[in-house]
């Protein structure tokens, strides 16, 4: 037997050409994933992806039809190994009954070294409500908690499947505020979201899952530069063919409505070499003005990788 690399021994997760099939519908196929500990990875793709099959395969509810699924290096169907992982319960398995503390300290009680309750409900916004039954919680709330429950036995990988979805501003922000103390105090994190400022501002690692194969996985810059999309924003009286015509445009976007003819207007577009798109049009001599070039939102980039032409 070879011993372990020094990457297998830092992987906290580690999918091997996992392939997962519901009668003849491939959800994951060939997709290798490895989760090394103290790293936050977003995990990215349009409905149907497969990304809450991969959570499942993760958390030990489901098990690949091929290829192998390791969480701290056992097996994620074994429940000692799973005491170690973090995720939320399902809402309809609280308690309506029991209230807000009895539940976390229900919870609690299953680990040797819990967050104490009355920290954890104050960190997630829920002291207020601390003596309310869970079945009285808005939707919002319960959701906090259900973080909360994820994250009270101290683990070592926290697994949230789209966590902010239906969540107001301020408890979005709550909940990413402790995502990242977790994060910060070394915590390994794996989140699945449609909402891409969060996957940017708290994790440093993406993954894109298109029709159950990884698309792309590495650093979120890296994965900026492979869609090489820049938005170009300028007003201009040249007219939308003329600015389609320009060197790498791929998208032209008018930005306000339609102008009286000869008029300037603001334009967008989306170009994959922003550098030669406004040289040309300066070399032809196209009069423009008020011109901004920035790199593609993260959202461009994975719409470019996913192929969504939206
Ligand atoms: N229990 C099941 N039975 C049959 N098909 C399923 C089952 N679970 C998932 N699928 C199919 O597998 C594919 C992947 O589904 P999955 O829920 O993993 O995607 P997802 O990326 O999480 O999508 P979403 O963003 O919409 O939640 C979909 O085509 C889905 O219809």
């Amino acid at each position: 037997m070879t011993a372990p690399s020094p990457d297998d021994r830092d992987a906290v997760l580690d999918l091997a050409d996992v392939r997962r099939t519901f009668g003849t519908h491939v959800a994951l196929d060939g997709v290798h994933l490895r989760v090394r500990a103290g790293e936050s990875l977003g995990l990215l793709g349009p409905n149907g992806a497969g990304k809450t099959t991969l959570l499942s395969l993760v958390t030990g509810l489901r098990r690949p039809d091929t290829g192998t699924v390791r969480l701290f290096g056992g097996s994620p169907r074994d429940p000692s190994t799973r005491a170690a992982l973090g995720v939320t319960p399902q809402a309809t398995s609280l308690p309506q009954a029991l209230r807000v503390r009895e539940v976390v300290a229900l919870v609690a009680g299953h680990y040797p070294d819990p967050v104490p309750t009355p920290d954890l409900l104050d960190r997630f916004g829920l002291t207020r409500v601390a003596d309310a039954q869970c079945g009285g919680l808005s939707g919002g709330q319960q959701r906090r908690l259900l973080v909360a429950l994820a994250l009270v036995g101290r683990p070592r990988l926290v697994v949230l499947d789209e966590p902010t979805t239906g969540l107001d501003l301020d408890a979005r922000d709550v909940l990413w505020r402790e995502l990242a103390g977790y994060h910060a105090r070394g915590g390994t994190l794996l989140v699945t979201s449609h909402y891409l400022p969060d996957i940017e501002t708290l994790t440093e690692r993406l993954a894109v899952l298109v029709e159950g194969r990884l698309v792309a996985d590495g650093p979120i810059g890296e994965i900026r530069g492979l869609a090489r999309i820049a938005r170009v924003r300028l007003r201009s009286d040249a007219s939308e063919a003329l600015l389609h015509d320009l060197p790498g445009v791929v998208e032209v976007v008018a930005a306000d409505g339609p102008g009286a003819r000869g008029t300037a207007r603001s334009w967008e577009i989306r170009t994959r070499d922003g550098d030669a798109t406004v040289r040309e049009l300066a070399s032809r001599g196209i009069p423009f003005a008020d011109l901004d070039v920035r790199p593609a939102a993260l959202e461009d980039a994975v719409r470019h990788l996913t192929g969504d032409p939206r």
